[in-house]
């Protein structure tokens, strides 16, 4: 998917929302545990009840990697599911993967063309040629972890190393790099108070932002901060809406979850354009 097709869908729906499907056997309704594939049951229930609200979806693989070949015949049948029904939807693995340039190349391969996703999180740490193969994909996104949503971002990321911050130099290096248009950021909504410092460096990038909900970030000091003529943001929750109910209703409160979200982002879009 291209980005000015991203930016279309976003404008369609009035929605910049990403449903993460962080699946959990022990937190999903009982009667899916006894299905062939319950991960993939429940993740075609949420994602029929949620997708007029939200425009993409971000599986995280260590949900399905804990489940071993089971799990990842989930993802992978979830990721088609997606591809096939609602082709406008964006998707993104949430791996975290780099390595040397050699390997990144396998990693981009698995999750672009063997899993058919649209972006995937990739760490920093490891440089340029770790990330230049997921670059070089036309149409792919590869999203670099630059300030993220946990405690532990302020133990490396928010570090000076000499006059700036690593999160900032993480910022201004990768946007130098060939193909770097495909590039986007994670940045987490706990840290609303960074993104007007962000935007300075990277004005035009789309933002992955995860945080709201379970990890309590705010919706509105992200976009008051965050959003660009574009409007810039992914962002994201994931237990807020797929556990919104354990019981029998459990779609239906994921779906009115969503469209709670969908709801505050109109009115906050509508405010600014
Ligand atoms: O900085 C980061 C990077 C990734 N995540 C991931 O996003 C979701 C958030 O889930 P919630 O249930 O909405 O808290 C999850 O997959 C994280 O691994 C993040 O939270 N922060």
């Amino acid at each position: 998917m291209t980005t000015n097709q991203l930016i279309s869908e976003i404008r369609k729906k009035n929605s910049f929302l990403c449903v993460g499907l962080d699946v959990d056997l022990e937190k999903i309704p009982a009667f899916f545990l006894k299905e062939e594939d319950p991960i993939f049951s429940f993740n075609k229930a949420i994602i029929d009840a949620t997708h007029q609200f939200a425009v993409a979806y971000k599986p995280n693989t260590a949900f399905y990697e804990a489940y071993g070949i089971k799990g990842w015949k989930s993802l992978e049948k979830t990721i088609n599911y997606l591809n096939e029904n609602y082709p406008e939807i964006f998707t993104i693995a949430d791996a975290k993967r780099g390595d040397i340039g050699n390997t990144s190349s396998r990693y981009a391969k698995a999750f672009f063309e063997d899993l058919g996703f649209d972006s995937i999180t990739v760490a920093p740490y490891m440089g340029k040629d770790s990330i230049e193969p997921f670059l070089a994909f036309e149409n792919k996104h590869t999203i670099l972890l630059a300030l993220t949503s946990n405690e532990g971002a302020y133990d490396f990321q928010t570090k000076k190393v000499g006059e700036q911050e690593l999160y900032k130099q993480v910022l201004e290096t990768s946007k130098q790099w060939k193909n770097s248009e495909n590039l986007m950021y994670v940045v987490g909504a706990t840290k609303a108070e960074y993104f007007t410092d962000i935007r300075k460096i990277i004005p035009d990038s789309f933002l992955l932002v995860p945080g709201i909900g379970a990890q309590g970030g705010n919706l509105r000091d992200v976009c008051k901060y965050g959003l660009n003529s574009n409007i810039g943001l992914l962002v994201n929750s994931s237990r807020g809406i797929i556990y919104a109910s354990k019981n029998d209703d459990f779609a239906e409160a994921a779906a009115g979850e969503a469209k709670k979200i969908q709801f505050e982002m109109k009115a906050i879009l509508d405010g600014v354009h």
